[in-house]
């Protein structure tokens, strides 16, 4: 018989999304039960000083002796140790604080990890061993390619012979998969997300303003002014940051056309690979494409007009997602839900995985 606060073990079953920006758990029949930022602060470089959005509130404010790190760079694992202690932290829970209702991997708990499609063995088989030896009870860990799992998130069927061309685009990557019969035919993974985006903004500001101004700041000028095509009518927001010049703090006015150019290299890359795996789809598969269009997810597919850029390049319809930073999560959700998904998850041997 259970006891008050026990977790039956068919519910101790949990689907793992590391973003680059940020980490979402799924647990079964529980449904999302974390989304925070995947960053921890540490003290003196060994100490967990805090998680998630926590340690996201000290980012770019702390003093020299706290470290606030982002364990996954570009989709892959760059701290293997920092992202492992943040996993057991969040399980486990930290300063007697848990981190979402139903954390508790206590025993012989089970793992349906994502993982990107078009990265090396090794950095696959990384976010495997991060639960396997991690301090965590595992009976079960399996590996689902990240496309799939989002392409399943979105509510597009995946196991038919249709083919699905599904865009990521994430904080450090953009990830360009087509699909059919539970698959990947072709999958690209670029260096390019909404990080790319700040950065370039950060650039141009820098450039136009002799302002310097931090990530956040340049987050929030994006989400106040991005917009995939140019947009006629000025837009206007004011950032706060340190002039080059005088060296003292300063507020500018940004317009949404100044946005525009800062992110129109990187939104030009993007539509080129788009293109580039169209242009290497089978007859097919394409003529499904046609049919169907692209589906959009990833929480950088909030931008404004993005999904009209897209569409006006290619020619083609798009599906936009009304939550698209979770479809991998949700994914993972159905895969570990519906016994008819089983084979979408792998083991770190099966010949089919590679
Ligand atoms: N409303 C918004 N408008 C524009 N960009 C947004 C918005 N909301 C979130 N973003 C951007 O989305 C990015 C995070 O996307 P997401 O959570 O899908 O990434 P991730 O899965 O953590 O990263 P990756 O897929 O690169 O590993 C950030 O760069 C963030 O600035």
């Amino acid at each position: 018989m259970l006891t008050k606060g026990d977790i039956p073990m068919s519910e101790k079953i949990y689907g793992i999304d590391m973003g680059t920006n940020s980490i979402k758990i799924y647990q079964k029949a529980a449904g999302v039960i974390l989304h925070q930022k995947n960053m921890i602060a540490m003290v003196k470089k060994k100490e967990p000083l805090a998680l998630g959005d926590e340690a996201y509130s000290m980012y770019e404010k702390a003093p020299k002796n706290i470290e606030v790190k982002q364990p996954i760079v570009n989709g892959v694992i760059a701290d293997f140790t920092a992202m492992q202690t943040m996993i057991q932290l969040y399980f486990k829970g930290m300063h007697g604080k848990k981190f979402a209702e139903g954390l508790a991997a206590g025993g012989n708990a089970e793992f349906y990890i994502a993982v990107p499609s078009d990265i090396t063995e090794v950095e696959k088989r990384a976010f495997f061993d991060l639960i396997a030896s991690s301090s965590l009870k595992t009976k079960k860990i399996r590996i689902v390619e990240k496309p799939i799992a989002d392409a399943l998130g979105a509510g597009l069927d995946v196991m038919d012979a249709t083919g699905r061309l599904i865009v990521n685009i994430g904080a450090d990557t953009t990830e360009i998969s087509l699909i059919s019969l539970g698959g990947i035919v072709q999958s690209r993974l670029l260096k390019i997300g909404g990080t790319k985006f700040d950065e370039a903004i950060q650039q141009t500001v820098k450039k136009k303003h002799n302002l310097v101004i931090g990530m956040k700041s340049a987050e929030r000028l994006k989400m106040q002014l991005a917009s995939g095509i140019k947009e006629e009518e000025e837009i206007t927001y004011d950032v706060m940051g340190r002039n080059l010049i005088t060296g003292l703090p300063n507020r500018v006015t940004v317009t949404n056309h100044l946005i525009f150019e800062a992110m129109s290299e990187s939104l030009s890359s993007i539509i080129d690979a788009i293109k580039f795996i169209l242009e290497k789809t089978p007859p097919e598969l394409s003529m499904d494409i046609m049919h169907d269009g692209i589906c959009m997810t990833g929480a950088s597919t909030h931008i404004k007009n993005l999904d009209l850029l897209i569409q006006q390049e290619t020619g083609l319809s798009i599906m936009k997602m009304e939550e698209p930073e979770l479809t991998v999560v949700k994914g993972l959700g159905m895969i570990m839900e519906n016994p008819d998904y089983e084979r979408l998850a792998h083991n770190l041997q099966d010949s089919d995985f590679h």
